[in-house]
C-alpha cells in the first residue's frame, strides 16, 4: 500500500485532489476532521480548559472552534505560543488516529492511503508518505476560492502564515500537480499519477522513497 501525502496552500484544491484519489480506490485520512474529533475527547477538553480557560467553550460545553481559532491564529507571539500549545495537545492524538487508520487500510489491502494534512511537515507525519503531491495553485485562484467560502483576505493570510512557506512544501514534494485550470484537469493529472505510481503494470517497481 502506498501512502500519499497532499500538500498545497490554503484552498489550493487539496480536498478536490483527495476526492479524486478516493474515487480511484484510496482510503482517505482528513487530518482537519480528525483534529475536530480530538477536540471532543473529554481529556482534551480538560487540557484546553486548563490552557485557554472557559472562554473557548460554547453554551453546551463544547470547544468553540471559531473562538479557539481567534486565539491561535494571528501575528503576535501570544498567538504563536497558543498555537504551539494547542498542537502539543492535539497533534499526538491526531497522529494516533492517523496510525490506526493507516493500519486498518493496510489490513484491508487498500491500494493507497491518502494523508490530507496541511500541517504534516511540522507534525512529522510526512515520514509516513511514499509520495508527496503538491497541489500548485496561484494565490489569486486560492484567494478567490477562500473568499467564496466566506473567509476574509486577512483570515486567509493569517492561516497561511501559520504554516510552512509554500516553497518549503513544494520542495519537499515528489510531484507538483498544477491546479489553475478547471477541476477536470486536476482529476486528469491525479489519474495520470495513479496509473504511473499506484497501479503500475505487473513487474514495474514504481518509485517509493
Ligand atoms: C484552531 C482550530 C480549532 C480551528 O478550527 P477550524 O474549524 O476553524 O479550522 P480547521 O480545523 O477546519 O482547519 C482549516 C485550515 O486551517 C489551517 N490550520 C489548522 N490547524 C493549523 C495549524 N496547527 N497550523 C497551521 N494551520 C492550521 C489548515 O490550513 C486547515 O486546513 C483547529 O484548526 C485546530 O484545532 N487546529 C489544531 C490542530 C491541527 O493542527 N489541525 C490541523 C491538522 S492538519
Ligand atoms: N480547478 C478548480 N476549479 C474550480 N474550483 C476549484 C478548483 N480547485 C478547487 N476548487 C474549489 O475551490 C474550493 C477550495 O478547494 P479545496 O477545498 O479542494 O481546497 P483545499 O486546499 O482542500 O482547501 P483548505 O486549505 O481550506 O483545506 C472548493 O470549493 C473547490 O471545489
Amino acid at each position: 500500500m502506498k501512502t500519499i501525502g497532499i500538500l498545497g496552500g490554503i484552498a489550493s484544491g487539496k480536498s478536490a485532489a483527495t476526492e479524486a484519489l478516493r474515487q480511484l480506490g484510496a482510503v482517505i485520512f482528513d487530518a482537519d476532521k480528525a483534529g475536530h474529533q480530538v477536540l471532543e475527547m473529554p481529556e482534551v477538553k480538560e487540557q484546553i480548559q486548563d490552557r485557554f480557560s472557559n472562554d473557548v467553550f460554547d453554551e453546551e460545553g463544547n470547544v468553540s472552534r471559531p473562538k479557539l481559532a481567534r486565539l491561535v491564529f494571528g501575528n503576535t507571539d501570544d498567538h504563536r505560543q497558543a498555537l504551539a500549545d494547542l498542537e502539543k495537545i492535539s497533534h499526538p492524538r491526531i497522529g494516533a488516529l492517523l496510525e490506526a487508520a493507516r493500519s486498518q487500510a493496510m489490513a484491508e489491502d487498500a491500494p493507497a492511503f491518502v494523508l490530507d494534512a496541511p500541517v504534516m511537515i511540522k507534525a512529522g507525519w510526512i515520514r509516513h508518505c511514499d509520495y508527496v503531491l503538491f497541489i500548485d495553485s496561484s494565490r489569486a485562484h486560492r484567494l478567490e476560492r477562500a473568499l467564496a467560502r466566506k473567509w476574509t483576505e486577512n483570515e486567509f493570510d493569517i492561516r497561511e502564515a501559520a504554516q510552512e512557506e509554500l516553497e518549503v512544501k513544494r520542495n519537499l514534494a515528489d510531484i507538483v500537480i498544477p491546479n489553475n485550470d478547471d477541476l477536470s484537469q486536476l482529476r486528469a493529472a491525479i489519474e495520470a499519477f495513479w496509473k504511473r505510481q499506484v497501479a503500475p503494470p505487473p513487474g514495474h517497481r514504481g518509485n517509493p522513497r
